[in-house]
């Protein structure tokens, strides 16, 4: 009763609360028209900081965002109008569940899903077909714990609804994320011996599968200067404290955007949350896209082909309008499912390797299905490719990165459990924001080509961020080949300086810092700190540093409780037998376990989805080298490419390298009938003759194998003398509108009329149509 009572106030309040809230969110509208007109906010801007180039905030994301602000405003003020302080409105809002008042307009509508449907959709939507918008494109990330926003400036558990961790459990602020980048994530280089930079790149790329924030823009798809303009709801810049060991002193801000605000998935007036651009399933998204729209443009649409441009490369991207925002190149930059391809030229050869596996299989298919159109290729390659990817990343990547023993916590080997309709797929907050960020410290400082005798370039990384020169003048050949003989770095609190002074950078002293991204980002999205992520992997009371390391965080935080989950994470002495520590490995091995036991499509399921026995045998056969050696020239590789090559790990010749065979992949899709035709049938008597007849049962001629080279076979023969042709002397021959009538009732409409000198070869013997 009581419950129910003061829903219904909050309803009433929120109702209240949504007046005007068109109004609000235009006068913040204006504060951003401003600073663009005035040259602050740039579409195209000089300097970049840390996120990059923002512009890659899709618009149908930013439409989300403006919803999302419209939430939060509602939520706020319901929070004043119910005379609930700003330090407890959080807790509070989530516990009313209340439902959007009819001035707000929910996002998210479910689809209408065609359950039987093979393939994926490219959005997303409809994998779980109770929850049709489960890990679709454009929807929020999921939390694991409630968030901790400091509206009102307070330090209790839970909190505010929008505005960043800040504070301190003992009052007062955090510490500086730029003071924490520079005293505790130093820039030594400590290469980890026995693995390739190759185990960095193909990380990313599946980071940028699952995951892709949006962030907020100014006016008109502007950058957002937080630096010059501070105080707007998507500013949350980095102070740099002062006496900075590297920037120089008239360098005082590194500009970060928030994420965008979002509704949560149900539409309920609750917290911040935010938005993740791409499917998060691990589906092929960074290859295909997130969207109708986005496949439309990559796809040739003939042979079920994805474009490519000279010699095999991705196809090219124009300036503007794509997020190709290059000033310093010649060559245009490349398009591709991601438009974060052109980063740097390893991931712009990595998503190039990719499509060709695309282009391989749908070749390879069109072979064997001669009959298959455009669509089907297209679907049949992207579904083999999606399993190659799940299967280097179940089989290869992960178990290298968390050990043998959490892949079988997390039920994470080939072959352990199956689909779970109640398993929510999507990306976690933590997992996005810092647990699978750990990658950052795999980052080797330098670039190589090597073309298989020597370097053919060694260049810093930071001579190489948002360039496509190298992958033309090098080619994705050697860049793949540097990638497996260059060193990785060991998952520890130290990142290369490229990243954390240079990252991005188009002016010296300019650059952005990534580590201490990722420090503001996690307050950003208010995740608690890492004891509580300690807690909920059962881990605290242990510990999981070194005594250097340990001092070090009691040094620059005030309490254990304060501890940034990026800075804590990363610096754990790493599990047996894998690259990260116990509280990364728990959050990334939960992640990866719900994007197996969510994926309704899942490489290894059975069902309706299946592979066959045989084309999962050869699915298992893929591994990265068989994928480099397919798509590049490469020639020769050691068989375990993310790991150097060594002693029982020696370069082989590709041809040595086991591969997928498409053979099981032959004519699927139809059920064979009986070879193909129906046994022959005889129709009554009519007068003295009748017809005999067999239909081909396949969906066409050919399908599945077996012959039945016509649709359809008749023969007119004698009542009561069973061979074929006429008898001299019985009453006189057939009725030729008759038997065409009969014929076309019987073919099923296929064949109309048949006329009399048809009929009669009819008479000899089989006429086929
Ligand atoms: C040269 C290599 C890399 C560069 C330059 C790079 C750069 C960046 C940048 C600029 C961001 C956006 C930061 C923000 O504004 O919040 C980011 C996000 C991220 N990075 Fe990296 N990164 C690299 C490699 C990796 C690797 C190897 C991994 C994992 C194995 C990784 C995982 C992530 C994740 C999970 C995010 C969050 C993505 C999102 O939710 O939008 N990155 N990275
Ligand atoms: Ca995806």
């Amino acid at each position: 009763q009581g419950m129910s009572a003061s829903r219904a106030q909050f309803q009433a309040a929120a109702t209240q609360a949504a007046v005007g809230v068109e109004e609000r969110i235009a006068a913040a509208d204006r504060l951003d028209r401003s600073a663009f007109d005035e040259g602050v906010d740039r579409v195209n801007p000089g300097r970049m900081d840390s996120s990059g180039p923002q512009l890659l905030t899709t618009a149908t994301a930013n439409e989300i965002g403006r919803v999302g602000q419209a939430f939060l405003d509602t939520a706020r003020n319901t929070m004043v109008r119910m005379s609930i302080r700003p330090a407890d409105a959080g807790r509070e809002i989530i516990a009313a569940r209340i439902p959007p008042p009819d001035a707000l307009l929910c996002p998210f509508q479910p689809p209408k899903c065609d359950p039987t449907a093979k393939f994926r959709t490219m959005d997303g939507s409809c994998n779980n077909v109770v929850n049709p918008l489960w890990g679709r494109s454009q929807t929020p990330f999921e939390r694991l714990l409630a968030p901790i926003y400091n509206d009102g400036n307070t330090t209790e558990r839970f909190t505010g609804v929008s505005e960043p961790r800040a504070a301190s459990v003992f009052g007062g602020p955090l510490p500086n994320a730029r003071l924490i980048s520079r005293e505790f994530h130093d820039s030594m280089s400590n290469p980890l011996g026995g693995s390739t930079h190759l185990l960095m790149e193909i990380g990313q790329f599946i980071s940028h599968d699952i995951e892709f924030q949006a962030l907020s823009q100014g006016y008109a798809g502007a950058n957002l200067d937080c630096c010059t303009r501070t105080n707007r709801p998507g500013c949350f810049p980095i102070d740099i404290p002062p006496n900075d060991p590297f920037f120089p002193p008239n360098r005082t801000c590194i500009n970060i955007v928030r994420a965008l605000p979002t509704p949560p998935l149900d539409c309920t007036i609750g917290v911040r949350q935010q938005l993740n651009q791409i499917t998060h399933y691990l589906d092929g998204s960074a290859i295909y896209g997130s969207s109708d729209d986005e496949i439309r443009d990559l796809r040739t649409l003939t042979g079920g082909l994805l474009k490519t441009s000279s010699n095999n490369l991705l196809p090219t991207a124009p300036t503007t309008g794509t997020g190709c925002i290059l000033t310093t190149s010649t060559r245009p930059c490349f398009k591709a499912g991601d438009v974060r391809v052109n980063q740097q030229p390893m991931l712009m050869s990595m998503h190039t390797v990719w499509v060709r596996e695309h282009n391989r299989l749908a070749r390879g298919l069109a072979l064997l299905n001669p009959t298959w159109d455009d669509e089907r290729l297209f679907q049949e390659a992207r579904r083999i490719l999606g399993a190659e990817l799940q299967h280097i990343t179940y089989n290869e990547f992960l178990p290298a990165i968390l050990g043998r023993r959490v892949m079988t916590k997390y039920g994470l080997k080939p072959l352990s459990n199956g689909y779970d309709a109640s398993e929510q797929p999507m990306v976690r907050s933590a997992f996005a924001t810092a647990a699978y960020r750990f990658g950052h410290s795999l980052i080797w400082q330098r670039v190589l080509a090597h073309n298989g005798a020597i370097k053919v370039s060694d260049r810093l990384l930071k001579d190489e961020f948002l360039k496509p020169d190298l992958v033309y003048t090098r080619g994705v050949g050697d860049i793949c080949r540097g990638l497996t003989r260059s060193p990785v770095e060991k998952v520890d609190k130290s990142l290369t300086e490229q990243i954390t002074n240079h990252l991005f950078e188009r002016e010296r002293g300019f650059g952005g810092d990534l580590a201490a991204t990722n420090i503001q980002r996690g307050r950003d999205y208010a995740i608690p700190g890492y004891q509580a992520y300690r807690r909920l992997c059962e881990l605290h009371g242990q510990f999981s540093h070194t005594r250097i390391v340990q001092r070090k965080l009691n040094d620059i935080y005030r309490s254990p409780e304060d501890i940034d989950l990026f800075p804590g994470g990363v610096s754990e002495i790493p599990v047996n037998g894998g690259k990260v520590g116990p509280t990364f490995a728990c959050l990334i091995g939960r992640q990866f376990k719900s994007l197996k036991n969510g994926d309704r499509f899942y490489y290894e399921n059975s069902g309706d989805t299946a592979f066959s026995g045989n084309q999962l045998q050869e699915i298992r056969k893929v591994t990265l080298a068989s994928l480099f050696c397919a798509n590049t020239d490469i020639g020769t590789i050691q068989p375990s490419a993310l790991k150097s090559i060594r002693r029982g790990n020696t370069l082989v010749n590709c041809n040595n390298i086991p591969h997928l065979d498409l053979n099981p992949w032959r004519a699927t899709g139809c059920v064979p009938v009986n070879g193909g035709y129906s046994a022959w049938e005889r129709t009554r008597c009519f007068g003295t003759w009748r017809i005999r007849y067999r239909i081909c049962n396949n969906p066409l001629p050919n399908e599945c194998g077996k012959s039945c080279p016509r649709q359809f076979e008749i023969q007119i023969e004698t009542c009561g003398i069973r061979r074929p042709g006429f008898r001299r002397g019985n009453a006189g021959p057939p009725d030729v509108a008759m038997v065409s009538a009969e014929v076309s009732r019987l073919s099923g409409g296929r064949i109309s009329a048949i006329d009399g000198s048809l009929m009669t070869t009819a008479m000899r013997g089989f006429r086929h149509f």
